[in-house]
């Protein structure tokens, strides 16, 4: 699939959306790629996850045993993967505030773990992912995502696969552009405000 094919997937599900957003790290942007909007349809969910899959060097592919996702939005993205790699899914949660396996959940010590995300802006998200992985036992040997919208800056620490890399601005709260100071701020993610 090309980067076209997948735009044009993102624009079919609505996703690419405008306004004024407060984004998981606090920063600011007039664009948003809304993946849940993008995984509603199952069809779709699995066509990018076996895009995904298929850009994965054969040899790392091969010695994938789980896939590990942040949740909420990383929920789906990770299941479709491990659907489309033949492994289990499962996901991490942070009810308590720092992310953690729970509902049964366990990775055999030295497991290999796929990390997938839905959105790379920062990686901070991403990075507490790989750290509640070793906690739980298990080895991250690489990290998936639908969009990094880092403009390659996010260093996960571990080979990095995004679907499409987009350059999409982001601004300090206080250091805002007119045209985004002029609109009221909604934050759709569900990481609580700093
Ligand atoms: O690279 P980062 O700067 O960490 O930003 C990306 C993260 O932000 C979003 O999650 P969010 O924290 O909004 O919560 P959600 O997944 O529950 O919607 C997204 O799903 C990524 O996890
Ligand atoms: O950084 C984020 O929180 C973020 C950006 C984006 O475009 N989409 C998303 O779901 N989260
Ligand atoms: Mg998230």
């Amino acid at each position: 699939m090309t980067e076209d094919e997948v735009l044009a997937e993102f624009r079919a599900a609505e996703a690419l959306l405008e306004g004024h957003f407060i984004l998981s790290s606090g920063l600011r942007s007039a664009r948003y790629l809304q993946c849940a909007r993008v995984l509603m349809n199952p069809a779709r969910g699995a066509r990018l996850a076996e895009a995904l899959v298929a850009r994965l060097p054969a040899a790392l592919r091969g010695s994938i045993q789980a896939v590990v996702s942040p949740a909420m939005g990383g929920v789906i993205a990770g299941h479709e993967m491990g659907r489309a790699l033949g492994v289990e899914a499962m996901f991490l949660e942070r009810p308590e505030g720092v992310f953690e396996l729970r509902r049964g959940f366990r990775l055999a010590p030295g497991t290999r773990v796929f990390m997938m995300e839905d959105v790379v802006t920062t990686g901070l998200s991403s990075r507490e992912a790989i750290a509640a992985i070793g906690r739980a036992g298990g080895e991250t040997v690489a990290a998936g995502a639908l969009v990094d919208r880092s403009s390659g800056k996010a260093d996960l620490g571990v080979p990095f696969f995004p679907l499409i890399r987009l350059d999409v601005p982001t601004y300090a709260a206080d250091a805002l552009p007119p045209e985004l100071q002029a609109i009221p701020a909604i934050k759709p993610g569900s990481r609580a405000a700093a």
